[in-house]
């Protein structure tokens, strides 16, 4: 790699932290240090609460300061300003978008100035695979990931760690613009002047951003000029609860322990593992990708190492992608290859990946497209829809995880969400998980059940998933009567389960995406209700009531059936199962 050179002898160099809060595999710092000459050195990283998200949840924000601080020690006595917390909110596509943005003030402001960009938070460059890789066309399988993939290049290895950064020379920002023997040392003046202070309060994310906030240090090293991180409650957040630790040793530390087990590592089958065990079956590693405290680079290629080389031992099966830890890596590019080549990737109106369902609590905009119905907190009509159906739309779950998830990532948040929801990525919408048969695949006596719902803790095992079958002696006995210490299911599982799929199947025949006129305009959910009533001979939310006034369930074939209820407390479990399973 050439790396540019600058005309002046000396450079002060503003290293930018972004996605890659990590010295292992960190290409934009490597290139920063790859400059000749450097006088000063600053390490800056920026968080705000942008894109009107907050600024995150505390264990959000505990990991991210657990990564900026870590990042800081691992350099020793060199000071750091890595003062933010909170989420990287932009996905590739904003991303580049707002470095464009900043780039033009740069240009414009300080023409001098040189700025190098380099990815390090993918395998390949997103951007890059779509564009030269797919022509510019969304990424959306596996299978068309690795074919662009492979017109892009090899994965590059990982480059190796940083063990130590320049002096980050005078702090005081008008240093930018002075000379530096002019300055009186590192904590000088730090109030603005030159070209820069004109800058102040300029939002170069304007275009964006939700909300127009905007706020800025006046000097490199925090309000209190002496590099420290912002306390939790300084943000005004509770105190974190998870018990992982953030950073890059402790990535390191737990990427080396995983891998440690050569046939765990070449027979990874993430089909095989279990969602519902205590211990994690998984590696745990992606909220230390999404902090960038590990390097995607470093865990793909040592574990390929390590699975290329493996030689099994009788019974054995080296696993293959997509199923073995290599896939689900390529599965997360797949999905940031999506995020960049879609507009509207988090939402559903104006984005042509998603197909349109008449989802209840959907977000909802008025004639100018501005949304009118974020969130549906407090809105009487929305809850008894809710109740009702449980149809929710897939925004409202990712606006959950985004608050939530730990490893909450902007490109694979929304794309498992239209996976799961079969928006796109996945169409097989009558493949649904089932309540009771699902978790007993991996849990068979409930454990996860019990450690979380103490109320559910002596229930039998046999109706540890569907509690309200437990016949009364066995809640008596158990101190746990359904409807009294723990409630009723809300909703009839075969009823709404087969409703909802008599409605995907109209909205795939139907077949309109988020970016359809019928979506932009609003007429959308009207159309499939009307085609819904014309199919079905009934409102979507109507309930069907045989002559004795019970609920009928109505099979996508069109067969109606009496439909058992809920809320029955006798019934043996083993009987559901069964019927599951056939
Ligand atoms: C509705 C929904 C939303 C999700 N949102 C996110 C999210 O915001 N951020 C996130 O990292 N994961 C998300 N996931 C994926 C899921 O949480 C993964 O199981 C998680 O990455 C597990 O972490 P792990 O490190 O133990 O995974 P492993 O199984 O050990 O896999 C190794 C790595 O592969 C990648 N990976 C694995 N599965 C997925 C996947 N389904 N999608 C994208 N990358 C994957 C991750 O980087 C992960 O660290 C979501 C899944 C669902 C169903």
């Amino acid at each position: 790699m050439s790396l540019p050179k600058l005309n002046a002898p000396a450079v002060r160099v503003l290293y930018w932290f972004r996605t890659d809060l990590r010295l292992h595999d960190s290409p934009a710092l490597t290139a920063a240090l790859g400059l000749e000459n450097i006088e000063a050195f600053y390490p800056m990283a920026v968080s705000s609460s942008v894109d009107g998200r907050r600024l995150g949840e505390p264990d959000q924000a505990q990991l991210k300061a657990e990564a900026a601080r870590s990042e800081r020690i691992s350099r020793r006595s060199t000071p750091s300003s890595l003062e933010g917390m909170g989420n990287y909110a932009h996905g590739v596509r904003k991303a580049r978008q707002r470095d464009e943005n900043i780039i033009n003030v740069a240009k414009r402001e300080a023409p001098g100035m040189q700025i190098i960009v380099k990815d390090g938070h993918n395998l390949l460059d997103p951007e890059l695979v779509v564009k030269k890789g797919n022509g510019g066309k969304c990424i959306s399988t596996l299978v068309a990931w690795k074919k662009a993939a492979a017109k892009v290049g090899e994965i590059p290895r990982p480059l190796p760690a940083i063990r130590m950064l320049p002096d980050p020379g005078s702090l005081a920002l008008q240093s930018v613009n002075n000379p530096i023997s002019s300055l009186d040392g590192r904590n000088g003046n730090t109030k603005m002047d030159g070209p820069f202070a004109r800058l102040k309060g300029e939002n170069v994310n304007h275009d964006i951003m939700d909300k127009d906030r905007f706020d800025c240090f006046d000097s490199i090293s925090g309000p209190g000029q002496d590099f420290a991180l912002p306390t939790l409650s300084s943000l005004g957040l509770p105190e974190a609860t998870t018990s992982i630790l953030g950073g890059e040793a402790e990535a390191l530390r737990r990427l080396e322990a995983f891998l440690s087990d050569k046939t765990r590592t070449a027979t990874f089958s993430k089909p095989a593992s279990a969602p519902t065990s205590l211990e994690p079956s998984t590696t745990q590693l992606s909220p230390y990708l999404k902090f960038g405290c590990l390097s995607v680079r470093e865990f793909y290629w040592r574990a390929k190492d390590i699975i290329d080389s493996y030689k099994p031992k009788k019974g054995e099966t080296v696993t293959k992608e997509p199923e073995n830890l290599l896939g689900q890596l390529e599965f997360r590019e797949m999905y940031y290859c999506a995020e960049f080549a879609t507009p509207n990737y988090d939402r559903i109106r104006g984005n042509p990946l998603s197909k349109f369902m008449s989802w209840a609590l959907m977000n909802h905009y008025d004639e100018k497209g501005e949304m009118i119905m974020p969130r549906p907190q407090g809105k009487a009509q929305d809850e008894e829809r809710f109740l009702r159906w449980c149809y929710i739309s897939w925004e409202r779950g990712t606006e959950v995880f985004d608050e939530y998830l730990l490893d909450w990532d902007p490109a694979s948040n929304p794309g498992n969400w239209m996976w799961l929801s079969c928006s796109a990525f996945f169409s097989q919408y009558f493949r649904v998980y089932g309540l009771v048969s699902w978790p007993l695949k991996t849990d068979k006596t409930g454990a996860l059940v019990r450690k979380y719902c103490p109320e559910l803790r002596d229930i039998p095992d046999k109706y540890i998933y569907a509690p309200h079958l437990a016949p009364l002696v066995a809640q008596q006995k158990a101190k746990c009567i359904i409807g009294q210490d723990y409630p009723f299911p809300m909703l009839d599982e075969k009823t709404e389960k087969e409703r909802c799929i008599a409605r995907l199947k109209i909205a795939f025949q139907v077949g309109l995406r988020g970016n359809a006129t019928e979506v932009m305009t609003g007429k959308a959910e009207d159309i499939l209700k009307q085609k819904f009533k014309h199919a079905m001979g009934r409102e979507e939310d109507e309930d069907v009531l045989d002559g004795g006034g019970n609920k009928v369930t109505e099979s996508p074939s069109g067969k109606r059936k009496a439909a058992s209820s809920g809320h029955s407390a006798s019934g043996p479990l083993d009987a559901f199962v069964k019927r599951q399973k056939q």
